[in-house]
């Protein structure tokens, strides 16, 4: 058995759970009124309502002892002291250093980074405010308009993301479109649209090797000369982001036209670097740097806030609880917001390659639950699809729920009636409806004995299902940027707590390269087929097809 699972305070935990069995969160609501004024807390401009959970004050505190019992605070100022964390790519973890409006410097290997940042944030923003004033142009002259951002994972997720959510704040004028997946449907689709006189390319890649972000780059290279322009005028239409300059170069960006991130910058956690470029262009650089701003506020609340009062931790810890203690393999948040309907897709990234691991310390193989599967939509379209087997389904499916209180130029009865949903679901997840509840309900239906009860055992909903509320007054680019300082901190705990380095990503490797193995067998038909007979099978069918 693990070193974790033999802790005291695991063990702890492991009784409180079996003690648990059979309590209903319905019975604590009704005795004892104070609950959500307790199980509740609130840091820059956010406001979690933690009471709908199943937890009582003794496994809360068994769950802060069982987080200092792990040395979370200590790993936590680890990080953002500059130390080596993540020990298996021998690089440090300072995503924070990004935003750090401290005036107070960074260091790493004896290094203070901080002049680096500053200078690369100044050149964000004069880069937008040239653009957004007309002052840099295309090669005939004309504005740019079209912003084309090609990148993926990490390189594309945030500024997608953190883009769509801050919708309220769009500049006028200027239209950015994503495109990650090497699918050439969508850069085609995209392409189409566009004129290449009023197009910039933004090509993000931290590594500079991506397949899916080289090959889309040059189809959007090929595009813009066919369509008229001359190699010398690319300089004028395609930038780069990217920590491997050299290749960059390489690949034929002006260096003047490449802006730098670095090792310590992980690709989930670079939408504070340069990356964000794209937000930048969209909503413009004061929203931009309040985005990073609120990301800072987040930073000062984890470090200094106690632990029971800490937001980060105590949903990190909720999560360790239903992970480990109470079975539980996935996560859904629903964001009641139309623009924050990526923000799941963004926290699957940043969750599920940060904690899905099996390796603790140097080399222990874990004998416990990582990271759970992190899903969800915007509410309240979920709630006449999915919500069903949340609430009587046969698994645990905790939840987040997210609302903005005022949403700009919406029409009241629209956020009343998204509102209300939202709560009625917090409602009905932890009271449920009780087989008296459901039986009486068919009193005078005139059904027989058998019907009414077998309906009302089909309509009894168990209730004592979990859930997590944010509220938040607007979702400003401030607040936003809290936010996701929130699920990122979040990550980090759940990590220290497993054990496992939150802030590497070999899973994803060995795809990669059987994919390259693959596609040079799909691009010479005469190749001979020695992979296992399923995938020669596969190769075989798309050779024939494609004859
Ligand atoms: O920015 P890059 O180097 O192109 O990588 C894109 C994404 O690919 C990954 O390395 C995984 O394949 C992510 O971690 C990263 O965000």
């Amino acid at each position: 058995m693990t070193a974790l699972r033999q802790s005291p305070h695991w063990q702890q935990l492991t009784s409180l759970a079996h003690s648990l069995e059979g309590q209903h969160m319905r019975d604590w609501f009704a005795t004892d009124p104070q609950r959500t004024e307790r199980l509740s807390a609130s840091a820059c401009g956010i406001h979690l309502d933690y009471s709908k959970n199943r937890v009582t004050d003794e496994v809360l505190s068994a769950l802060y002892d069982l987080a200092r019992e792990q040395g979370v605070e200590a790993k936590r100022d680890a990080m953002f002291s500059g130390d080596i964390i993540n020990h298996t790519e021998q690089r440090a973890v300072l995503h924070t250093a990004l935003r750090n409006f401290s005036g107070k410097p960074v260091m790493v290997d004896g290094q203070d980074v901080m002049p680096e940042v500053l200078a690369t944030q100044d050149k964000i923003r004069d880069f937008t405010h040239s653009i957004h004033q007309g002052k840099r142009l295309g090669y005939t002259g004309k504005p740019l308009t079209h912003i084309v951002a090609v990148g993926i994972g990490g390189s594309f997720l945030g500024p997608k993301i953190m883009s769509e959510a801050l919708k309220p704040y769009w500049v006028d004028g200027v239209n950015v479109h994503y495109v990650a997946n090497v699918d050439g449907c969508h850069i085609h689709d995209v392409l189409a649209g566009l004129d290449h006189e009023q197009t910039l390319v933004v090509m993000s890649s931290k590594s500079f090797s991506t397949q899916e972000t080289l090959q889309n780059t040059l189809t959007a290279k090929e595009w813009f000369l066919s369509a008229g322009g001359s190699q010398q005028d690319i300089a004028k239409h395609f930038i780069a982001i990217s920590s491997n300059i050299s290749a960059a170069t390489e690949f034929g960006m002006a260096e003047d036209n490449i802006f730098p991130m670095w090792d310590w910058v992980g690709g989930r956690y670079s939408l504070w670097s340069a990356i964000g470029l794209p937000i930048a262009l969209t909503i413009g650089y004061d929203n931009y740097r309040a985005l990073l701003e609120g990301a800072f506020e987040m930073d000062n609340h984890f470090c200094s806030a106690p632990l029971e009062q800490n937001l980060p931790v105590i949903m990190a810890m909720l999560g360790v609880w239903y992970v480990n203690f109470q079975h539980a393999q996935s996560h859904v948040l629903l964001p009641y917001y139309h623009y924050l309907r990526g923000f799941p897709a963004y926290v699957q990234q940043l969750d599920m390659e940060s904690n899905g691991k099996r390796i603790a310390g140097s080399a222990e193989t874990v004998d416990y639950a990582t990271g759970p599967v992190i899903w969800g939509s915007e509410g309240t379209n979920g709630q006449h699809s999915f919500h069903q087997l949340i609430h009587q389904g046969q698994v645990l499916i905790p939840a987040d729920f997210m609302l903005p209180l005022n949403v700009p130029n919406q029409n009241d009865t629209h956020h009343a009636m998204l509102a209300s949903n939202c709560f009625g679901q917090t409602q009905a997840l932890m009271q449920g409806k009780t087989y008296d509840e459901c039986y009486a309900d068919l009193d005078g239906k005139g059904l027989d004995e058998d019907t009414r009860h077998s309906l009302a055992m089909h309509k009894t909903m168990p209730g004592n299902k979990p859930s997590n509320t944010l509220l938040f007054n607007q979702l400003d680019p401030k607040t936003l940027g809290s936010l996701v300082a929130l699920y990122e901190h979040k990550v980090f705990v759940q990590g220290a707590i497993w054990g496992v380095n939150s802030f590497d990503q070999w899973g994803v490797e060995l795809g990669k390269v059987l994919g390259n193995a693959v596609l040079a067998k799909l691009t010479d038909s005469d190749a001979p087929l020695d992979f296992d007979a399923s995938t020669n099978h596969l190769i075989n069918a798309f050779r024939n097809a494609n004859q």
